[in-house]
């Protein structure tokens, strides 16, 4: 197998749906997932390059493997579910920190996934127009405006990580075109997820490519030094 060129990792909490949006893009699928253990990894041919994808696990346990599966990632996709507002924070909190080991370089997207459940939530509280707000239903009580994660918040949090980086935003891609709304579920915005990154790791992968052979020193191409009178070299 030939060894891949570039590294996209998936970061963020338990049942978010990192798995799922990559079964999504790789498999063309939404089937049942098990919460991961340790991690795992796709291939994906992009062009003429190899990228491999890692999915990582979200739960409190494996977080020490976190950092590995990290280093020399060309990007992480920070993955959090829209509606719970904690695993947006989490990103900051517990997985911002994984990212240390990645290139100096390395992108990052903040993605919000089930989006597909804000909607089905809008058109219940749409149905129930009318109901007292709060009003208990078989003993739970669920409010009429489910607090949902904007895109502000995710927008926020990308220019927080670049400042936590010190990457100036001028030389980094901006917030709107890293910051998504995704469904595994119905596929929405997936294959844009991934595809965006895919065309900006390219270019890095040949920035590198062209860079790394400036650093190998030639020995056949080296001239012998002159030796002076003295047997020092000139
Ligand atoms: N409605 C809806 N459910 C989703 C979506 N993505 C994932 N799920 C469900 O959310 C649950 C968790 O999804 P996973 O993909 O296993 O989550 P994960 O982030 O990989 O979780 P860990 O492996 O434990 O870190 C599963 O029941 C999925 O079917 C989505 O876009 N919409
Ligand atoms: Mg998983």
């Amino acid at each position: 197998m030939r060894k891949p060129d570039g590294k996209i990792v998936l970061l963020g909490d338990m049942n978010v749906g990192k798995t799922s949006l990559l079964q999504r893009y790789m498999e063309r699928r939404f089937p049942d997932t098990v919460s991961t253990v340790g991690g795992a990894f796709y291939l994906k041919q992009w062009r003429s390059f190899n990228i491999s994808i890692w999915d990582t696990a979200g739960r409190e346990q494996f977080h020490g493997l976190g950092s590995m599966y990290c280093r020399g990632a060309a990007a992480v996709i920070l993955t959090y579910d829209v509606n719970h507002p904690q695993s947006l924070l989490e990103l900051e909190d517990r997985f911002l920190g994984l990212t240390e080991t990645a290139n100096n370089d390395c992108l990052f997207a903040i993605v919000g996934n089930k989006v597909d459940l804000t909607e089905e939530r809008a058109t219940e509280g749409g149905e129930k127009k009318g109901q007292a707000s709060g009003e208990a239903s078989g003993g739970y009580v669920s409010p009429r405006v489910p607090k949902q994660v904007q895109l502000e918040d995710a927008m926020a949090l990308y220019k927080k990580i670049l400042k936590y980086k010190m990457l100036d935003e001028k030389d980094m891609p901006a917030a709107e075109q890293m910051c998504f709304k995704t469904s595994a579920k119905t596929g929405y915005n997936v294959d844009l997820l991934f595809e965006t990154l895919f065309d900006m790791v390219v270019p890095m992968i040949v920035r590198q490519r062209t860079e790394e052979p400036s650093q190998i020193v030639d020995i056949a191409s080296c001239k012998t030094p002159k030796q002076t009178r003295s047997g020092c070299c000139a």
